[in-house]
């Protein structure tokens, strides 16, 4: 394990060369890996090991869009295909990957099958950390441990085939056989992580529950709603409003500072952005500050999954969460972003 300077800290982290594929097929060549369920993690995590030569098999219900989706996918039924209990049966390794509500659901049956020497991973800290409402206590004599990729199951497949890598965050929670670091390690490697940094089930849920609600996703749509709001009042177009928002951002600032940090993307635009940028983010900061501690508070006391349990567990949870992207779909923001991506030269219909 390498100790990496972050920022002053040292941390431990473990790379591809230092847990090379070759040694992760090792760890895991008498494993068998099943993947339950088949939603968004699932695909990314059971493909990129299944190319990467691991003995992998998923546990879907049938007669469901998922199902047909792994049978698309290449999985097998009756061979790499399974419904759930027959797959949790097989599997000496479980990686639960259904939304963390069902996780409650199908808890007493994955229970079942967790015999002596198993492993049982998951990819977020939710159901063992809040265990007190998931109800998820795994027997003793079971690893336990997460690989959590810090993205999309979407991005994980798509980085893997462009011979890229997501980080992932790794904690054992616990270690039974002895072999849990090699195990979780070796299932990082072949799920497609481009490296993995270390941490604990409660860190990894508080953190991850807060990105998502925060820059991530929540906040990053309330900042963009704001500011186009304000362009429009005062008599911007949409086109205008959008372009200045969102686009520019996506397209084209973004992906400078992925690739060289906020300071060189602020010392290569114009000297009047640069001293208004300089001028305004602490201003950004101090006002969104009382929201995140808000945001993180809600968290550490259990009420953001609490509440994701209760919404998740009604039965018109579809059609509601289908109202509430119809109206950010609807909203004339994301409306206007649906031409301006139109218009991407690599959208556009080049006629011969
Ligand atoms: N979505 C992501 O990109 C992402 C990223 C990092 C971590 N995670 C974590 O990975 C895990 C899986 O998340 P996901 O977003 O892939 O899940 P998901 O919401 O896409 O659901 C996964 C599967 O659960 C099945 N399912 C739902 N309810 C069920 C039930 N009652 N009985 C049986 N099957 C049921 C669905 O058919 C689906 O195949 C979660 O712990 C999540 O927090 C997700
Ligand atoms: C992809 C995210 C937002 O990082 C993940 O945490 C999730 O819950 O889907
Ligand atoms: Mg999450
Ligand atoms: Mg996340």
């Amino acid at each position: 394990m390498a100790k990496l300077n972050f920022g002053g800290s040292e941390e431990n982290v473990v790379t591809r060369e230092e847990f090379p594929l070759s040694k992760a097929q090792e760890v895991l060549a008498n494993e068998t890996v099943a993947v339950i369920g088949y939603g968004v993690q699932g695909p990314g995590q059971a493909l990129n090991q299944k190319d990467n030569g691991i003995n992998v098999i998923v546990g879907q219900r049938k007669n469901s869009k998922s199902w047909d989706k792994a049978v698309s996918d290449g999985f097998v039924p009756g061979e790499t295909l399974f419904e759930i209990e027959e797959a949790l049966e097989k599997g000496t390794i479980i990686c639960y990957l259904l939304s963390d509500a069902a996780q409650i659901e199908l808890w007493p049956t994955v229970k079942k099958h967790l015999t002596p020497g198993k492993a049982l991973y998951f990819s977020h800290g939710f159901g063992i950390t809040f265990n007190e409402q998931t109800g998820i206590i795994p027997p003793a004599d079971v690893d336990v441990f997460l690989v959590a990729p810090k993205g999309s199951g979407t991005s994980l497949r798509r980085m893997f085939l462009q011979g890229r890598g997501l980080n992932s965050s790794y904690a054992i929670f616990q270690d039974a056989t002895g072999n849990a670091w090699n195990r979780v390690i070796a299932l990082g490697i072949a799920v497609g992580s481009g490296y993995l940094f270390e941490t604990d089930f409660k860190k990894e849920v508080y953190s991850d529950l807060t990105g998502e609600r925060g820059t991530l996703m929540g906040c990053i749509q309330g900042v963009f709603a704001a500011q186009y709001d304000v362009l429009r009042s005062n008599g911007h177009s949409p086109s205008e409003a959008f372009n200045e928002t969102v686009e520019e951002l996506t397209q084209s600032l973004m992906p400078l500072v992925a690739e060289n940090g906020m300071d060189w993307m602020y010392a290569n635009c114009s000297t009047t952005a640069q001293r208004g940028a300089l001028d305004w983010w602490k201003k950004f900061r101090d006002a969104t500050k009382p929201v995140f501690e808000e945001l993180y508070n809600s968290v550490a006391t259990g009420k953001e999954s609490q509440k994701s349990i209760d919404s998740n567990s009604k039965a018109d949870y579809r059609e509601k969460l289908n109202e509430e992207l119809k109206e950010l779909r609807e909203s004339e923001m994301w409306q206007a972003g649906k031409t301006v991506r139109s218009l991407r030269p690599e959208n556009q219909v080049v006629e011969a």
